[in-house]
């Protein structure tokens, strides 16, 4: 019995080692190998039967028929290779049964064929209902033991091996306990029994065949482990370069790690082999993570934190095995750079507050709210008075500094929950949740706090702010409504002076539009040339002799008439239109000042605009080239307010158009920013003491000092004096008897147009000679 034990276990060993080789073959010789596994499989049974019956001391003669028990090996052969070949790679459950039926058949047959080829001297006599049941037994077992075999759950495909081992014990047992062997005489063994010392040797070279089998297979297992163990050295020394992590894993279970994912994981590799992936990935199902597809899952590190990380799932071969590899890159520095983009993206570098993209999708979520109705907020838009002379006379980094003094002062004001936002420029935004009038509140600190003086690189700076309110529950449905409400009220604020806070009103709907109205008769204005220019006669304080006129444009509207220069100037400079008015009334003013008598000068207004033109200088000597005025006959009129912008070109263009011989003015003198200054920077030659002060003459004691300290200082820098908007003689004998040299108003003439001024050098009406004899008023011309 242990002979047959023996070759039992050698059989077995050869068969498997062969079927694990041909598992590991290539396609071409995988079925060449399949078959010497069949065929081992098969003999094993064979000879292990036939070394049992060899062993077996009937007490009688014996011998075997050669041809059933050559058919016995046939069977068994056929059998293992049929029932292997049907069950082998596939999931259903009931082919595997039919194939272990299959199998046990096969082994049956090898048992009873073989038993009935089995000759003795006597008589034999089976319990057919014991063999019987055995054999029924002993196919089911077979049947439930290929199904088990082929299993996925691990700890299931275990019982396959012993249950098959079962069966056949059953089936042997079942088989030799049935039979009964009764020597007689009279029966004599036929004449082509093979005695068993005749089949001894040939179940002996099964047996040798049988073992040289196993010791291929085993040089088979010996080479397989050594290019596995070749593999996993490579394998390791490879994914020790990877900066990633990796698992290896059969299954779920980790069975070598790299350096990296010790390190990121902060365990060592003997924490980490034999462990399940899910207790380092929890939530991450690997099962369900497509071969080379990507997923996110979080790493629970060596202290319970958990690593964002991301993984990646592939198969390798390591040795002839399959084998799961997870890549698991680190995801830290990943989230942390896009955080920092996402904060670089929604934040306003130089004040560090909330960007206009950001704003405008906060605006808007609040704005769509479903809820939004519950959450009443209120949006305001501020826009810092006096910033852009900071940033044009002071430099942009004084004006950079300023703008992050007033974000720490708007932070200073708000509490969680609101938002400041820097839009750009001097204009920011506060978004605010609105409860009992803190929107208000917040506007009037804001205002408070922003004009209070700035200390930056040694200067003290002030500014002011204007703020513009739109509520979400009255002025606006979205948050472009809302922005673009919360500006019409800036705008108004803006308009009405430094420092105004002004709500959203219906009403500056109606204004935007009919200042767009405005806006485009404007332009519509200039390409069909509907600007007029009159003049307002300038004349001599003392002698009231006629010294010139000041051109003042008008719009011939279509349908509204004369339109006053207040009602649109201010909107051509808003829209950068009025250089090209400028222009037209220059060309204009000289052409017809060519038609006065010679000695008159004609004063045109110059804007901000067109005085910090970089060709102003070159358009003004070529108007006078094109018109041939002489160019002290050209007076240009500046206002304070104008001398703000960019300094050094308003210096250059100012001085440029001196050195042509054109005289220069200050106009509305008093007004603004008077900065002394300015007198002995420009090249002034005349002073226009604005209507303002004139108008209080001569009974308002303020002014009359105001008026005699000008008249005074501008004797000393040389320069003459002209009194605007003179109404009465009264105010025309106090210019007069303080010195002025010219006075130009109502008293003398409203502006008139070309024509009508032509009339009063007309010199059949009054001669030049008249003219320098009589004033004006005295010659009753006044208008
Ligand atoms: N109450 C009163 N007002 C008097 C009297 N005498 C003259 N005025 C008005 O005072 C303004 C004088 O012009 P301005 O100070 O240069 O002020 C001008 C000037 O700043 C601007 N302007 C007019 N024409 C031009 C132009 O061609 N270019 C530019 N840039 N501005 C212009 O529009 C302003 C207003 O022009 P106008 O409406 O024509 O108003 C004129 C004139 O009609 C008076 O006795 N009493």
């Amino acid at each position: 019995m242990s002979a047959a034990g023996f070759v039992c276990l050698i059989g077995v060993y050869a068969s498997f080692s062969l079927a694990q080789h041909a598992g590991r073959s290539e396609e071409s010789s995988r079925q060449r190998w399949g078959f010497l596994a069949i065929l081992s499989a098969g003999c094993t049974a064979w000879a292990t039967h036939m070394i049992a019956l060899l062993a077996f001391q009937p007490g009688m003669a014996s011998g075997f028929d050669p041809l059933l028990t050559a058919l016995s090996l046939v069977f068994v052969v056929a059998g293992i290779g049929v029932g292997i070949g049907l069950a082998i790679g596939t999931r259903d459950r009931r082919l595997r049964f039919f194939a272990g039926l299959v199998l046990g058949l096969s082994i049956t047959l090898l048992h009873y064929v073989g038993q009935a080829g089995y000759r003795v001297a006597g008589t034999v006599s089976w319990d057919v209902g014991l063999a019987g049941g055995t054999v029924l037994a002993s196919l089911v077992m077979n049947g439930i033991a290929m199904v088990v075999a082929g299993e996925r759950n691990r700890s299931l495909r275990r019982f396959g091996a012993p249950m098959l081992f079962a069966a056949i014990a059953v089936l042997h047992l079942g088989g030799m306990t049935a039979i009964q062997l009764t020597f007689d005489p009279r029966i004599r063994l036929p004449d082509y029994t093979m005695a068993p010392n005749v089949i001894a040797p040939i179940v002996a070279g099964v047996c040798l065949g049988l073992m040289a089998l196993a010791f291929l297979g085993l040089r088979f297992t010996l080479n397989a482990r050594a290019q596995t163990r070749r593999d996993q050295a490579r394998l390791r020394e490879l994914a020790n370069l990877a900066i990633e992590g990796l698992a290896i894993c059969d299954g779920a279970v980790i069975t070598a790690v790299n350096d990296s994912l010790q390190k990121l994981s902060g365990r060592t590799r003997d924490d980490l082999i034999g462990q399940d992936l899910g207790t380092l990935l929890p939530t991450t199902a690997l099962q369900e993570l497509g071969l080379r597809e990507e997923g996110d899952a979080e790493l629970i590190g060596a202290n319970g934190q958990l690593v964002p990380v991301r993984v990646l799932r592939s198969e390798v071969t390591v040795g002839s095995a399959k084998q799961t590899v997870v890549a698991i890159r680190d995801q830290r520095e990943r989230l942390k750079m896009e955080a920092t983009f996402r904060r670089l993206a929604y934040t306003d570098t130089l004040t560090g507050l909330t960007n206009r993209l950001r704003f405008n999708e906060l605006l808007a979520r609040k704005a769509n709210h479903p809820q939004r109705s519950q959450n009443p907020f209120a949006l305001l838009a501020l826009d810092l008075d006096r910033f852009k002379w900071i940033n044009d006379t002071l430099g942009h980094s004084v004006g950079d500094l300023v703008l992050q003094q007033v974000a720490v002062r708007l932070e200073e004001l708000v509490q969680p929950g609101d938002t400041i936002a820097r839009l750009g420029g001097d204009e920011f935004m506060l978004l605010l949740p609105e409860e009992k009038d803190r929107a208000r509140d917040i506007a009037e600190r804001a205002v408070l706090s922003l004009r209070q003086p700035y200390a930056v690189q040694g200067l003290t700076i002030e500014i002011g702010v204007s703020v513009g309110i739109a509520y979400s529950q009255t002025d606006g449905d979205t948050g472009d409504e809302l922005t673009s409400n919360a500006d019409l009220a800036l705008y108004r604020a803006k308009q009405s002076g430094r420092n105004r806070i002004c709500k959203f009103e219906p009403q500056m709907l109606l204004d935007a539009l009919a200042r767009r109205t405005l806006e485009m008769d404007l332009r519509l204005a200039l390409q069909r040339d509907e600007f007029v220019v009159h003049y307002q006669p300038q004349i001599d304080a003392s002698t009231g002799a006629f010294q010139g006129a000041e051109a003042l444009v008008r719009w011939q509207h279509p349908t509204k008439g004369l339109v006053s220069p207040a009602d649109f100037i201010p909107l051509a400079e808003e829209l950068g239109l009025i250089g090209t008015i400028g222009q037209k009334v220059l060309a204009v003013a000289c052409r017809e000042a060519l038609s006065w008598p010679s000695e008159f000068t004609v004063a045109v207004n110059l804007s901000a605009h067109q005085l910090t033109e970089i060709d102003l200088v070159q358009k003004v000597a070529a108007v006078l080239s094109a018109t041939g005025l002489p160019s002290s006959r050209l007076e240009l009129e500046v206002t304070e307010s104008a001398l703000l912008q960019d300094t050094d070109r308003t210096h250059a263009n100012l001085h440029g158009i001196h050195e042509l011989g054109v005289r220069v003015s200050l106009d509305d003198f008093g007004t603004g920013y008077s900065s002394l200054s300015h007198l002995t920077q420009f090249p002034f030659d005349k002073l226009k003491i604005d209507q303002s002060f004139v108008r209080r003459l001569p009974g308002d004691n303020n002014s009359v000092a105001i008026v005699q300290a000008v008249v005074g200082l501008a004797d000393k820098l040389k320069m003459t004096v002209t009194m605007e908007g003179v109404e009465r003689e009264e105010q025309r004998a106090f210019a007069k008897r303080e010195g002025c040299q010219g006075i130009q108003g109502y008293l003398v003439s409203r502006p008139i147009a070309s024509h009508e001024l032509g009339e009063l050098f007309d010199p059949h009406r009054v001669s030049d000679h008249e003219w320098n004899r009589t004033t004006p008023v005295e010659a009753g011309l006044k208008r």
